[in-house]
């Protein structure tokens, strides 16, 4: 089953895509599934235990045992939870053990809601091919590494912007290069390069796409 409307976007990290669709999904009343929290959870509780995310069976066992209550109040965003997400998200059985829920989320939103907005690396792709409405979120590598610099520097004084940038490249390097389902543009996707647009510049862009979608589906 499919909602109504289900908009997709993905991106490498920190290009914006979870602020766009935190803003898309308050202004259109659509519910939001932050795809990211699910990787970077089963990765929290593989580190947690001190597992290593890369053993094929301790993060496929993490995957189909995960349940949100298991990360309440852990720090997932961290960039050392950020690499081991992308190492255990490049595991298919973790990725087949994800995929059923985030399915049922865009099919049957919670409260009912019209409509589900889902951000991640392979929702126009993968979990979601028939979305309404797909976006492929960029901006520079430098931009994305100051934009993820100045939310974690506050809580990690120090931290080299330099860090982050090595970071960021690394992750994408291996989002993309991974087998199943690697973090790709859908060709129907509508490309937003946030690098010179402020965040409601960004949102404009991307309502004027949705709007335009919504007129022509009636
Ligand atoms: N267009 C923009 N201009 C400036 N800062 C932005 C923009 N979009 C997002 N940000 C900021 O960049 C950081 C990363 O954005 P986020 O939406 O979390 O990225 P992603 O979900 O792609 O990893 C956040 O602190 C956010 O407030
Ligand atoms: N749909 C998704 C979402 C995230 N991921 C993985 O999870 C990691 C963390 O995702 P995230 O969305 O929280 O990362 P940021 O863009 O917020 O930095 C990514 O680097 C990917 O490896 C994925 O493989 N597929």
């Amino acid at each position: 089953m499919t909602a109504s409307f289900v908009i997709a976007l993905d991106g490498p990290a920190a290009s914006g895509k979870g602020t766009l669709a935190r803003l898309i999904s308050d202004h259109y009343g659509f519910a939001h599934l932050d795809t990211g929290t699910l990787y970077r959870g089963v990765a929290w509780v593989v580190l947690d235990a001190g597992g290593d995310p890369a053993d094929p069976e301790t993060a496929a066992a993490a995957a189909r045992d995960y349940a949100v209550d298991k990360i309440a109040g852990a720090d997932i965003r961290t960039k050392e939870v950020g690499a081991a997400a992308s190492v255990v998200a490049a595991n298919s059985a973790v990725r087949a053990a994800l995929l059923d829920f985030q399915r049922r989320f865009a099919g049957s939103p919670p409260r009912s809601a019209a409509g589900a907005v889902l951000d991640g690396r392979d929702i126009g792709t993968v979990v979601c091919p028939d979305a309404t409405v797909k976006f492929f979120v960029t901006a520079s590598p430098e931009t994305r590494a100051h934009r993820r610099w100045l939310e974690l520097v506050a809580s990690r004084p120090g931290l080299q912007e330099t860090e982050i940038y090595q970071d960021l490249l690394d992750r994408d390097a291996r989002d993309a290069a991974r087998d199943d389902a690697p973090m790709a543009a859908a060709p129907d996707a509508e490309l937003l390069d946030t690098t010179h647009l402020s965040i409601d510049a960004a949102f404009a862009a991307a309502r004027r796409v949705i709007d335009g979608v919504f007129r022509r589906c009636g």
